[in-house]
């Protein structure tokens, strides 16, 4: 579903943001993508999503090269970046109906989507009003609702836990394990080592910019006895 092939971006000479980064996510798996600060992450899921282009490698979505048919790419997935980013002066029921134009789905699917997600996340009273008036978090979760309504085959988040409440971080658990059980495949970064363990098939970890393991936790582990949080402390140790 998801292919990088040795992905590397420099932003300028001296520095490699991301070095030579391979990797394959089959159809249904769910990956967690994890790294210290600055380890690259923003900028690999950037590339993945067309907003940045890779200084060196190809990246590959649904057997389509992102870097030569763009919008042929863009179709299989849908993106929720680490800041909900927004249009403010229009109503949440039309930045919705907007993404399900784009993606075309039905009147009648939209219609059902968008009341399930938006009343999971409790925000559908607020639909109908501008989105300048919505909280940090009510954003975010327009953004994820917006985000599901294609049932994409490939759904990417960056940090998609951070700013929301228990419950609504819950819900969208929840709706993330359904999207794979249905064939759906999920890339997503996180600083939170237990919803990386609770929720992936797999775990992706960077450190400077480079791949440093990416495989089963049982596999990363080792040994059984470890947490996720000692091997990533391990792994990523910066002196
Ligand atoms: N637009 C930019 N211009 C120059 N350097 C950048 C730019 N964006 C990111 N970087 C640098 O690239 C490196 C990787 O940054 P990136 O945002 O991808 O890390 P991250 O793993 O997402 O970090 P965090 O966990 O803090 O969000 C950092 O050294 C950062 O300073």
């Amino acid at each position: 579903m998801l292919v990088l092939k040795n992905v590397t971006k420099a932003y300028d000479k001296s520095k490699r943001a991301v070095d030579n980064i391979s990797l394959e996510i089959k159809k249904g798996e769910i990956i967690g993508f994890i790294g210290p600060n600055g380890a690259g992450k923003t900028t690999t899921i950037k590339m993945i999503t067309g907003i940045l282009s890779p200084t060196e490698g190809s990246i590959i979505i649904n057997g389509v090269d992102i870097s030569k048919a763009p919008v042929k790419a863009k179709k299989n997935f849908t993106y929720v970046p680490d800041h909900p980013a927004i249009f403010d002066a229009i109503k949440g029921i039309d930045y919705l109906n907007f993404i399900a134009d784009m993606y075309e789905v039905s009147l009648k699917d939209r219609r059902k989507k968008i009341e399930r997600f938006t009343k999971a996340f409790q925000i559908y009273d607020a639909l109908p009003k501008t989105i300048n008036s919505y909280s940090h978090g009510m954003r975010q979760k327009l953004l994820l609702s917006g985000a599901l309504l294609p049932n994409p085959n490939l759904f990417i988040l960056d940090e998609p836990l951070v700013g929301l409440d228990p419950h609504s971080a819950k819900i969208l658990k929840d709706l993330m394990r359904e999207h794979c059980e249905n064939g759906g495949t999920i890339f997503f970064s996180s600083h939170v080592l237990e919803v990386v363990e609770n929720l992936c098939h797999r775990v992706a970890i960077i450190n400077k910019g480079k791949l440093v393991a990416c495989d089963k936790l049982e596999t990363i582990k080792k040994n059984k006895n470890i947490t996720l949080e000692e091997v990533f402390l391990e792994m990523t140790k910066n002196e």
